[in-house]
């Protein structure tokens, strides 16, 4: 073949400057365009081969290597492939890339939507020139009797093509990398680059340093090893899920996620009609209850890597999960705004979901006992989801669970029919177990149990249950369990009751030195509680809601809580503030300010200037019961 120098067929002054300024910020790509290109190279001549058009030569190892020399500052990308002959060259290399290249300019020249122009544009072979200045291509096609190419390109829009001395069939592609292939030049950042995207890639990769000092065992003899490939082209999600073991799944999990901790469960996609979708879903295990959930879904297609999370094809709140999807009906390069609209990714999206929540549900029905050990770890996925997505919420509404305060896994269905005759559709919840506590002792004196929703979105979810079922509501232990614990009203003399609630007001007013402590007097059952402060739970919720939204710029006078102190009138403490309400006597104002403390710290932390008046107090009580003690 004589040298050839010739144009390429783009109607424009140059793309490169676009290819390498719109970009950029993805300009690792070229690495998956190249490789994949040699993989489908390797592809083409195994189906010529099997069809009895290819001569191979028993050849069995096929691959693709990468070779970096820094010295020469270039980056190699070799296949045994079926090669190009000179006029393949010309017709897939200098004209049929650019072919859309024409609109591609018109369209988009004068946008910055990246997006699209990835989506637009097949990045391919030509990608390379975001990181060099020329590029080189040596070629031998299977074809019997065809000569090797040489084609170089610097960039412009020349090329120039000639005989080349390639013995072997396939193609080699030279990166002579410029100042924006910089980082490439490290070994580390292309081993890193291929993993990423070409770890399920079907046939081996190498990776190479050409100039790299040859490792020596300790008398200095160098240590030949054999070359191991960077990716694994037989991934565990193509599999058939019934030739795969538990054991299989974990190690896939480690070694694609890098996350030692074992995964909950998982869930095997695997779906031919009416599209095709490979994958493996993983629960993670939370480190802890507070840990921020962090998932990765992995896109693939045709086992090369596309991109992390992309959320319009995997439901937002599948997000949270890790795990690796293979399709091949997707584009290669997809635009956002393209997905966004398309119906075939939602049937992808909705699939995705159903398989999720039909695993959910027959763990639930087969095994829940391990359901019940993996709830608090998915809870939070399933809550989010459950809100998220309407779908899945019918599908799970029923089996979600609410951990008691004794450490029971129950449905919401189990627990009002648990407490049938006692609550009416009710829920009362903790949100804090610890300070919660006194109102849980309260509630379990009665009988009666809570359920624990202390996460972060558990407020969200109550809000969104309470919606959708109006036939639940959720009280929080410390609104209005008085209604629970008393004793019937029978034989009570309203008027007698208002004057006496008028009298204590009177007391608890003056001696907390408050003008609107909302006071509620009641028969409790239990004698051994004196008060206690309970919380209006809608205005407690708005409260919260205020809080969360205005984020920190709420003050809370805006919108005072509206405390009611609940006062027990068999308590000998209560009769006593009553029997003496008239007198205007020191013990009377120690015993309501002390009550009313002792309510409020079952309730909540003090102040620390409550604090430090409740302290003084009590040794100031302890101090007049020794001096009674001794005078009588
Ligand atoms: N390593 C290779 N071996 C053989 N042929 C190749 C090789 N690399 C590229 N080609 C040929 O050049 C063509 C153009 O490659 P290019 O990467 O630009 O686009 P593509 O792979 O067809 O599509 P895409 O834009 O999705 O990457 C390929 O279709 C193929 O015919």
């Amino acid at each position: 073949m004589s040298k050839q120098k010739g144009n390429l067929s783009i109607h424009s002054e140059n793309i490169f400057p676009i290819i390498k300024k719109w970009l950029y910020s993805d300009h690792d790509i070229f690495i998956r365009e190249l490789i994949s290109n040699g993989c489908d190279a390797i592809t083409k001549v195994k189906r010529l081969h099997s069809l009895g058009e290819a001569d191979i030569k028993g050849e069995r190892d096929f691959y693709v290597k990468v070779v970096l020399d820094k010295t020469a500052r270039t980056l190699k990308f070799i296949d045994n492939g079926i090669g190009m002959t000179d006029e393949e060259v010309k017709k897939y290399i200098n004209q049929i890339a650019f072919s859309g290249a024409e609109d591609f300019l018109k369209n988009y020249k004068d946008k910055g939507d990246r997006d699209q122009i990835i989506g637009h544009f097949g990045l391919g072979f030509y990608s390379s020139f975001m990181v060099a200045d020329v590029v080189e291509i040596h070629t031998l096609s299977y074809r019997p009797g065809t000569e090797a190419v040489k084609w170089r390109c610097d960039g412009g829009t020349e090329f120039e093509m000639e005989a080349g001395d390639r013995t072997e069939r396939g193609t080699e592609i030279t990166l002579h990398l410029g100042q924006d292939g910089e980082s490439f030049l490290n070994e580390f950042t292309v081993r890193e680059t291929i993993e990423k995207y070409c770890s399920f890639m079907p046939y081996p990769i190498y990776f190479e340093v050409a100039d790299k000092e040859p490792e020596k065992d300790k008398d200095g003899n160098i240590i030949v090893s054999e070359p191991e490939a960077l990716n694994d082209t037989a991934p565990l999600y193509l599999k058939q899920p019934n030739a795969c073991n538990d054991e299989d799944y974990k190690i896939f999990y480690r070694k694609t996620f890098k996350d030692f901790r074992e995964p909950l469960f998982w869930i095997h996609l695997n779906m031919d009609y009416p599209f095709n979708l490979k994958g493996i879903l993983y629960f993670p295990k939370l480190n802890t209850e507070f840990d921020t959930i962090e998932g990765r879904i992995k896109l693939y297609n045709s086992q090369v890597f596309v991109a992390d999370n992309i959320k319009e094809v995997i439901p937002e709140f599948l997000l949270l999960l890790k795990g690796v999807i293979d399709c091949p009906d997707l584009p290669l390069n997809v635009s956002r705004s393209f997905l966004q609209n398309d119906g075939f990714v939602r049937k992808i999206s909705d699939y995705i979901t159903k398989k999720v929540a039909d695993k959910l549900n027959s763990l639930f029905k087969d095994n829940r006992a391990e359901f019940e050990k993996f709830w608090e770890d998915i809870s939070p996925f399933v809550k989010y989801g459950l809100i998220k997505d309407h779908k899945f919420y019918e599908k799970i509404e029923g089996i979600v669970l609410y951990k008691t305060t004794s450490e029971q896994y129950v449905t919401a269905q189990e627990y009002l029919e648990k407490h049938t005759g006692k609550l009416e559709k009710q829920i009362y919840y903790v949100s804090d177990p610890i300070q919660q506590a006194q109102y849980v002792k309260l509630l379990k004196e009665h009988e009666v149990e809570a359920v624990i929703l202390e996460h972060s979105i558990d407020s969200a979810f109550i809000s969104h249950m309470e919606m959708k079922k109006n036939d639940i509501h959720f009280k929080r232990v410390d609104s209005d369990i008085s209604e629970l614990m008393k004793d019937s009203d029978q034989g009570v003399d309203e008027e007698i009751k208002n004057k006496e609630v008028e009298a204590l007001t009177a007391v608890f007013n003056k001696a907390l030195n408050k003008e609107n402590t909302k006071l509620q007097l009641e028969n409790l059952k239990s004698e051994d509680i004196a008060a206690m402060i309970i919380l209006s739970e809608d205005n407690r919720r708005m409260q919260e809601m205020m809080q969360r939204y205005s984020l920190g710029g709420f003050n809370p006078s805006m919108m005072p809580s509206e405390e009611i102190l609940v006062l027990n009138k068999k308590h000998p403490l209560i009769q006593f503030c009553l029997r003496h309400a008239k007198v205007d006597s020191e013990e009377v104002k120690l015993v309501a300010q002390q009550v009313y403390d002792l309510a409020m710290l079952s309730h909540k932390p003090l102040s620390p200037e409550a604090m430090t008046s409740f302290i003084g107090r009590s040794n100031e009580i302890m101090k007049r019961m020794i001096t009674f003690q001794e005078n009588n």
